[in-house]
């Protein structure tokens, strides 16, 4: 539902550039994989999107806005992030999952309903009065995705939200991907380790290495006739990192 555009995009450590100079443009509605051998900078981008960092240069814009200027709290609300490390909060499923909406001062009705459809599409019905502390990894992650679903993100950013789960909860989540952006137009970005799952996801796909973006493409080209030849050793699994 929302374009998400980088340029220049810069983030510094120390005396070294972790993200170097990085342009990307995300249309809206796309589901965008992320790949790129561990250290390639695939976090440290999703955080500057998501306002969690600072960058060093370079501008990050939503809709042709630049996310910094302007209503901060807003554009905030318009994303929505899953970790790799499942995060519930002390209070049982229901509540986790109401937590964004009531925040937003939605109606009760609403938040039922809608919390309802979520739970029924992560596969957590009967589960709404557990404590989300007690469930196991997979069942937690279900719980966060549904928290970020809710809301109906203009934007929703993942990262490696699958990569600890077992095949089961990752078939419930892909689905739950799919499902988020085909119902709500939601613009999905994805780190993700699986190059597998990249494919069954993703209409694009944007490849990292060492901090600088290599190439980017529609996921067949990516896949089938990369440009660059660090992206074809890297999807033909040549790369050893
Ligand atoms: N705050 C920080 N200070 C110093 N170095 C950092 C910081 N954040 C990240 N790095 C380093 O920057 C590099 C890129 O990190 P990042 O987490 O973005 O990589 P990644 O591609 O997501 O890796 P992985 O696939 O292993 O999660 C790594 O070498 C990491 O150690």
């Amino acid at each position: 539902m929302s374009s998400v555009t980088v340029e220049n995009l810069t983030r510094i450590a120390g005396d070294r550039a972790i993200l170097n100079n990085v342009n990307l443009k995300i249309d809206s509605g796309d589901i965008m994989a992320v790949i790129g051998p561990s250290g390639a900078g695939k976090t440290t981008l999703l955080r500057l999107i998501n306002m969690l960092d600072i960058p060093d240069r370079g501008k990050v814009y939503i809709d042709g806005k630049d996310v910094w200027s302007g209503h901060i709290m807003e554009t905030r609300m318009s994303m929505s992030m899953v970790f790799q490390k499942p995060i519930v909060f002390s209070m049982n499923v229901y509540d986790n999952i109401a937590y964004g909406l009531k925040l937003r001062h939605e109606s009760k009705s609403k938040i039922e309903k809608r919390i309802k459809d979520v739970m029924e599409l992560l596969d957590l019905s009967g589960k709404e009065r557990q404590y989300a502390k007690d469930l196991s990894g997979g069942e937690a992650q279900r719980v966060a995705f549904a928290r970020a679903y809710v809301l109906k993100p203009r934007i929703l950013l993942l990262d490696e939200p699958t990569a600890s789960l077992d095949p089961l909860n990752v078939a419930i989540i892909e689905k739950a991907v799919n499902d988020v952006n085909e119902k709500f137009g939601t613009t999905v970005i994805i780190v993700t380790h699986n190059l597998h799952q990249a494919k069954r996801l993703a209409n694009k796909a944007t490849f990292l290495y060492e901090g600088n973006l290599v190439e980017t493409g529609s996921i067949e080209d990516i896949f089938n006739n990369p440009r660059d030849k660090r992206t074809k050793a890297f999807v033909t699994g040549d790369m050893v990192f």
